[in-house]
């Protein structure tokens, strides 16, 4: 006691508080040092997170914004949720290839989506798991069977939808007329996803075709913007307009899909003649065998929704992709008289290309890989989330974050490509030796899509379609299409309108 009282006595009052402050710094540097560190962000403000960065902005370019700040890799709180975002390619490679499993769920069901699944299981908003792998084997399987070349029946449809395409490109043609392109091109895409799908096709003034396209977008509003139901589910009881109205869409999306499924199984012959037969004689066959486990996963209104998803999301992503192609087709008119050049050096006259030669047109082809660079159909990809806590270059990455994938800024790096906004199919003509690809149009591991091949195909057909005769210009007085698009889910042009003059 004595002993700590001289201390006392020797040891005044700024000396104690200078120890205290010592010892508290160096208590939290080292709790600091041992807390695992996150990739860096902006601060976050309680509640709302980083909201006000990207909130009233294109999300991409919002994020791409960041990434310009923070580096590849950006960590952001968004009401409460982490999001990673990753904005390299390097960093892409990191996460979904090298820990393709770990990086490989979706984040968690919202009212919407639930609502959109009911009782049945699908494909793009299903977490990683044994489900989901049976799921990708048995579409993939059956696409990529459809894809090899030497499979007659794919190339048949794509031709006869090209050539539907032409007639129509021929009548309006002569009528001097301009035109939406968008409908007459989402048709021919529909058709030969809808005849590989589901053995059906819609003709040219469809109502049940404009009804589906109505419905799909509408699906599409749903998910890429959070209902108000989302966040305040109790509204559900509610007459809430938008609500109702998505609703109403899913109801004759499941009376179609109903009428179809049973279409099909009163009419299921030994050969198969699209998926859906694929699906139905896989649920027969786990009838048969007693298999609970596989028979869940078939059930008809997960067939549904596996049908579904292929053709709306194959739809919107492809046509997107066609007319982003117009818009730069019309605002390059010199890679416009290439491509024509090219195709009639080819093929010797007005002949069109066949889908499975595509490696005969370079030019054409490296003007759609160029389009797919710089329109960036899916610009953040669909969101993943990490199934469980890892690191990612030094970071350490929590096991329920939200992974964006910034597909735009991948696509827009200045360290990849030399001036990333020019519209330059050179790069990929070997024009420009030294660019980098980066380059993922269609994503990157576990969850990459599992329509490029047909998709490609589509693209590849249908603009050979166009420019074979063709010179595509904007009507008189009409200002030159514009290439900021519609931001959400997918980016969309704004409407516009078109010329032909015949070559
Ligand atoms: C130009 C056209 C297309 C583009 C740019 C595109 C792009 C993409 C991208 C970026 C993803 C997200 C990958 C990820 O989550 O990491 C994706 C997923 C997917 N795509 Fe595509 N896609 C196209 C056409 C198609 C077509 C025609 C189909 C169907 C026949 C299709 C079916 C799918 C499916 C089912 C998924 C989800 C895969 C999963 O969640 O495991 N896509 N696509």
């Amino acid at each position: 006691m004595a002993f700590f009282e001289r201390l006392l006595n020797q040891v005044d009052l700024s000396t104690v508080l200078v120890a205290t402050a010592v010892f508290l710094t160096t208590f939290w540097l080292l709790q600091q040092y041992r807390k695992p560190r996150l990739p860096p962000g902006p601060m976050a403000w309680p509640l709302i997170g980083n909201m006000p960065q990207v909130f009233g902005k294109a999300l991409h370019l919002a994020l791409t914004n960041l990434g310009d700040k923070y580096g590849p890799l950006v960590w952001l709180n968004m009401g409460g949720e982490n999001v990673l975002v990753v904005n390299t390619i390097d960093s892409a490679i990191s996460s979904f290839v090298r820990q393709g499993r770990v990086f490989a769920g979706r984040p968690k069901q919202r009212k919407t989506v639930e609502v959109l699944l009911g009782q049945g299981k699908d494909i793009v908003m299903s977490d990683a798991g044994p489900g989901l792998k049976f799921y990708r084997k048995l579409v993939h399987s059956f696409l990529s069977s459809q894809t090899k070349g030497g499979k007659v029946h794919l190339e048949d449809m794509i031709m006869l939808e090209t050539e539907s395409l032409s007639d129509k490109l021929a009548l309006v043609c002569k009528t001097g007329t301009s035109f939406d392109p968008k409908l007459d091109i989402s048709r021919v895409v529909a058709n030969v996803l809808c005849m590989c799908i589901l053995d059906r096709r819609f003709e040219d003034v469809d109502d049940a075709f404009l009804d589906q396209l109505h419905i799909i977008q509408d699906i599409v509003d749903n998910i890429e913007s959070f209902n108000i139901v989302d966040v305040f589910p109790f509204l559900e009881r509610f007459p809430i307009p938008s609500w109702r109205r998505f609703l109403g869409s899913l109801k004759r999306r499941d009376e179609w899909l109903t009428q179809v499924i049973s279409e099909h199984k009163e009419t299921l012959r030994d050969n198969n003649r699209d998926l859906l037969d694929i699906l139905l004689k896989e649920q027969q066959q786990a009838k048969n065998d007693g298999d609970r486990e596989r028979l869940a996963l078939l059930s008809d209104v997960s067939i549904g929704h596996i049908v579904y998803e292929l053709f709306g999301g194959g739809i919107e992503s492809t046509t997107m992709t066609i007319l982003w192609f117009i818009i730069y087709m019309i605002r390059n008119p010199q890679w416009q008289k290439r491509i024509y050049d090219e195709i009639h050096s080819v093929t010797g006259s007005h002949i069109l290309p066949k889908p499975f030669d595509r490696s005969r047109y370079p030019v054409l082809e490296a003007s759609i890989k160029e389009t797919l660079r710089m329109a960036a159909v899916l610009p953040v990809g669909f969101p993943h989330r990490t199934m469980e806590d890892t690191q990612l270059s030094g970071f350490h990455v929590p096991k329920d974050t939200m992974v964006l994938m910034n597909i735009w800024a991948i696509h827009h790096d200045k360290q990849a490509w030399h001036d990333p906004y020019c519209f330059n199919p050179g790069r990929f003509l070997e024009e420009c030796p030294g660019e980098r690809y980066s380059y993922l149009p269609f994503g990157i591991g576990n969850r990459v899509c599992l329509g490029s091949n047909i998709s490609k195909m589509e693209i590849f057909m249908y603009c050979a379609c166009l420019l074979s005769k063709y010179e595509l210009t904007c009507p008189a007085g009409d200002p030159l299409p514009d290439i900021t698009g519609i931001p959400g889910l997918t980016l969309r042009p704004k409407p516009f309108k078109i010329k032909l003059i015949e070559r």
